[in-house]
């Protein structure tokens, strides 16, 4: 097994270039479910999870989190009780100072207009006017597995998403040949749509059985 970190950056760059719903027809695991949706425009996001599991409604653990975020970082927040938004305005340019390169949030967030102003990718299951609180008592961990729309996130896995939802892979258990694999269907999609487009007998298009690669529709 080669060095976890390589494997971390191989994986990064091989998600440069490849829709993440084309992965979707390839694999099953480490897709969050629908309720976590990107909540303001913004670009691609991939990077590693620095992850909070949050007590509702102390702050503290988000805001130490912050502090402590490296460059190309996804921070990755559970609300346990979903109610109260612990990312708004405030937090997203803490976000954007450490260079981070995404949030997800399995609860809401909140100031909807200062994220989308941020650039930031920012993933949630809604937002809230109900925020969280500098507390600074609560029982909330940082640094361990926390489960995000159904998923198990371990700090050091790789958090992805698009404007379609988010899919947390683990380096050391991805299988890069995916990656070739949905780049290969992805190089084939356009001339699929223009042939669509075009009138050809969709009975000669589409799968009407078995995909040699289980690849398309
Ligand atoms: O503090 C919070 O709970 C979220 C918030 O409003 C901000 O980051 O601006
Ligand atoms: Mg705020």
């Amino acid at each position: 097994m080669s060095d976890p970190a390589a494997r971390r950056r191989r994986l990064l760059s091989g998600l440069d270039d490849v829709e993440l719903a084309t992965i979707g027809h390839l694999c099953e695991e480490g897709f969050c479910a629908p309720r976590i949706r990107r909540v303001a425009p913004a670009g691609r996001m991939a990077g590693v999870a620095v992850t909070v599991d949050l007590v509702e409604p102390d702050a503290i653990a988000v805001n130490r989190a912050l502090v402590g975020l490296a460059h190309g970082e996804v921070l990755v927040v559970r609300v346990r009780g979903g109610r109260h938004a612990p990312v708004g305005a405030v937090t997203v340019a803490a976000a954007v100072a450490r260079g981070a390169a995404g949030i997800v949030v399995d609860g809401p967030v909140t100031d909807l207009s200062a994220l989308a102003a941020s650039g930031l990718p920012v993933y949630a299951t809604g937002t809230t006017a109900l925020t969280t609180k500098a507390i600074g008592s609560s029982a909330a961990t940082s640094g361990g597995t926390v489960e995000i729309g159904g998923v198990l996130v371990r700090p050091g896995d790789v958090v992805a998403g698009d404007e379609n939802g988010v899919v947390v892979l683990d380096p050391e258990r991805f299988d890069p040949g995916v990656l070739d694999a949905a780049r290969r269907a992805d190089e084939r999609e356009p001339d699929l749509l223009r042939r669509i487009a075009g009138g050809d007998p969709l009975a000669e298009l589409l799968a009407l059985g078995p995909r040699r690669e289980g690849i398309g529709r």
